[in-house]
């Protein structure tokens, strides 16, 4: 433990940064310039209470985390999950809740009920398979795609899919409804193995202040 090293944090772009800077802004840690969306620059330090910060990709925020690169990491359940690093899964900061699901036309159900061989599009692929081989047993081809993964059963790509739906409105929108649930999801802190031995007092005095104002909000 040493009052000079800086403790790292890798936040995820997106949906859910602003959300994460506001947390820290209310246990009184700011991360200053990080708020002007036109600045470029990818590191920011905060001096006085010895801390940095950057903002990657989400699927990288486990993989900085995983080698120490960052001691801790913000990141959506489904990333920390897709992903599959090393690290503790520390805090649920309950912003950014949504569920992973199966979706597709209603005409679907019936080949799920039946266990058929069908297609599976999703940007999650290790989640996907995860469920249909382990917990469903039944076997699928999957297809990994981007991003408007809703366009799968519509264009015949595949039969369902396996997304992130929060109001349920692209699915709506595009005639597929949720088929199945999965789990729910929201945005987790994660600390690095070492990080949490070598740090210990400090990252635990953080997450009990993060937990009372996440107590207090959800
Ligand atoms: N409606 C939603 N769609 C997608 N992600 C959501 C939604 N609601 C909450 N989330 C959370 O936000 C995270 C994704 O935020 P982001 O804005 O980076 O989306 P993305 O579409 O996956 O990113 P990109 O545009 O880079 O592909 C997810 O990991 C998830 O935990
Ligand atoms: O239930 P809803 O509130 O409609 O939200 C769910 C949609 O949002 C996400 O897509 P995103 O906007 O990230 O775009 P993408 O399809 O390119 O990933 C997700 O993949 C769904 O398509």
């Amino acid at each position: 433990m040493s009052e000079d090293r800086y403790l790292t944090f890798a936040l995820a772009k997106g949906r859910l940064a602003d959300k994460t800077l506001e947390l820290l802004a209310q246990i009184g840690i700011s991360c200053g310039e990080m708020y002007d969306k036109k600045s470029r620059k990818l590191i920011f330090v905060n001096e006085e209470k010895k801390l940095r910060f950057f903002l990657s990709k989400g699927p990288d925020v486990p993989t900085y985390v995983e080698y120490g690169a960052a001691d801790i990491g913000v990141a959506g359940k489904d990333t920390i999950l897709e992903e599959n690093k090393r690290a503790y899964e520390v805090l649920d900061l309950g912003f950014g809740a949504c569920r992973m699901c199966v979706c597709g036309p209603a005409s679907a159900k019936e080949l799920l009920l039946h266990h058929e061989r069908i297609r599976v599009a999703s940007k999650y692929p290790v989640i996907a398979k995860d469920y249909f081989y382990n917990k469903k047993h039944q076997t699928v081809d999957i297809i990994k795609l981007n991003g408007s993964v809703e366009l799968g059963p519509i264009v015949g790509l595949s039969d369902v899919i396996v997304d992130i739906v929060e109001t349920g409105s692209t699915l709506k929108e595009n005639g597929l409804e949720v088929l199945e649930e999965i789990c729910p999801l929201s945005a987790r802190m994660i600390v690095n193995q070492v990080s949490m031995q070598m740090e210990t007092e400090r990252i635990r005095n953080l997450i009990s202040q993060l937990k009372n104002v996440v107590d207090k909000d959800y």
